[in-house]
């Protein structure tokens, strides 16, 4: 016979924030994260003028955005509510390359900063996963043309 546990969403969000809290991922290393990740960011030859091009000097709205994200993708915070999808698909002269670049800018934040080895593979499978979704959603599958080529647009994420 098997047992079956029933856990409430409260449970199962408290399990999520015990499981973060024993890699060292609490809410200011996530304000860390975003801070030192977007600093780099922005100084990236590929990134920076894309993301200064829509942002220019206004980040403190996108970086307490972007702390909102993590904090609700690694700790199931709750407190995002954004549309990631039409953010990214709306964005001009942007290609894989730049997903790739920003995978590594990603990972390299991590190594230099992550309270943990766990913490690295916990926020980079969550990031790659997302990345594929977006990547999806703007240019299709890979090596498969759409129709008329125009990139998919009608995905969602949830987080
Ligand atoms: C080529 C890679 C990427 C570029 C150039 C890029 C660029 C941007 C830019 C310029 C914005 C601001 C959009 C606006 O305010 O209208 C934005 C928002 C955002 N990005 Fe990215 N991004 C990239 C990859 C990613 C990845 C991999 C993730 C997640 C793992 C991500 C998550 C987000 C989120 C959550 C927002 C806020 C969307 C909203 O609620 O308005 N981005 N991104």
């Amino acid at each position: 016979m098997s047992n079956f546990i029933i856990r409430t969403a409260q449970e199962r969000r408290e399990q999520i924030r015990r499981d973060a809290a024993n890699m060292g991922i609490k809410d200011d290393y996530i304000s860390t994260l975003v801070e030192t990740f977007y600093s780099r960011v922005r100084t990236d030859p590929e990134l920076g003028p894309i993301f200064d091009g829509v942002i220019g000097d206004n980040w403190d709205p996108h970086l307490q955005r972007m702390k909102d994200f993590w904090a609700s993708v690694a700790l199931n915070a709750g407190r995002y509510s954004g549309k990631p999808v039409p953010a990214h698909t709306r964005l001009e002269g942007v290609s894989r390359r730049h997903f790739s670049t920003w995978l590594h800018l990603f990972r390299s934040t991590l190594k230099d900063t992550a309270p943990s080895p766990e913490a690295i593979d916990y926020f980079m499978e969550r990031a790659e996963r997302i990345a594929e979704s977006l990547q999806f959603a703007m240019f299709g599958m890979p090596g498969l043309q759409t129709q008329d080529g125009v990139p998919t647009k009608s995905r969602t994420i949830d987080v």
